[in-house]
């Protein structure tokens, strides 16, 4: 495995299953395959797909929850009426309350339709506005996601399973930009391509309270510099 902590879970046994690789990558990159089971899945698509409030940007389609996003500069928006969380979230906070147990609460949930052949563009998540551990999950689809140090330029692509939960923390967080390509196929680590099928990305932050960013990465931080991708 490629990435720093590799996370195999089960129900009985989440949390001696973590595993740390040998082969350091990308520091403060979690994978946890299976997090979420076929069944929650299904019940949280079903919710998804129901609902009609989607926003488009650029080619794919998106829902807020807790706070909006502003896309023009990148960042936090504004605090919206309704601050709950979808309750068919329950079932995956729970879980990673069980896991992470300190922590703190998520406030904001995007959630992106990603038709076939469409992505996101090379970005970090902006730093001011949100926490150190920014979460997503893939739902429906498979994809590959591609990671680059910001300071050395090393590309490199981890893939993302359907039903899979990624966290960002630490370097990867705060010195690596992560990018969904443009394309209808992905070239998988053994040589084989996978085509594309639509995707659903559940992305859960924490919204810093007086957006200010306090991380070890100044040259890279937007506190400094305007990040507008
Ligand atoms: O689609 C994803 O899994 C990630 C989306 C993302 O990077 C973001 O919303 O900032
Ligand atoms: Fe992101």
């Amino acid at each position: 495995m490629m990435f720093i902590e590799y996370v195999n879970l089960t129900y009985n046994n989440f949390i001696n299953q973590i595993k740390n690789s040998d082969k350091v990558e990308i520091p403060g990159l979690i994978l946890i395959e299976d997090f979420i089971t076929v069944k929650q899945e299904k019940n949280i698509l079903q919710h998804v797909y129901s609902t009609k409030s989607w926003i488009p940007v650029q080619d794919r389609i998106v829902l807020h929850y807790g706070y909006s996003f502003n896309y023009d500069l990148n960042e936090v928006g504004t605090k919206l009426s309704n601050l709950e969380l979808p309750s068919y979230m329950n079932p995956l906070l729970e879980k990673l309350n069980k896991l992470f147990p300190s922590m703190p609460k998520f406030e904001q949930l995007t959630i992106q339709l990603y038709p076939v052949g469409t992505g996101i563009p090379p970005h970090m998540d902006h730093h001011s506005s949100f926490g150190p551990n920014v979460i997503a999950f893939s739902l429906e689809n498979p994809v590959i996601m591609e990671f680059k140090n910001l300071k050395t330029d090393k590309v490199v692509n981890i893939d993302l399973p359907r039903r899979s939960l990624m966290m960002l923390k630490d370097d990867v967080r705060y010195a690596w930009s992560h990018a969904v390509r443009a394309r209808k196929s992905d070239l998988l680590e053994n040589g084989q391509v996978r085509e594309r099928g639509q995707r659903i990305s559940l992305t859960l932050r924490t919204v810093n309270p007086d957006r200010i960013c306090k991380c070890s990465w100044p040259e890279l931080c937007d506190r400094n510099i305007n990040s507008k991708s």
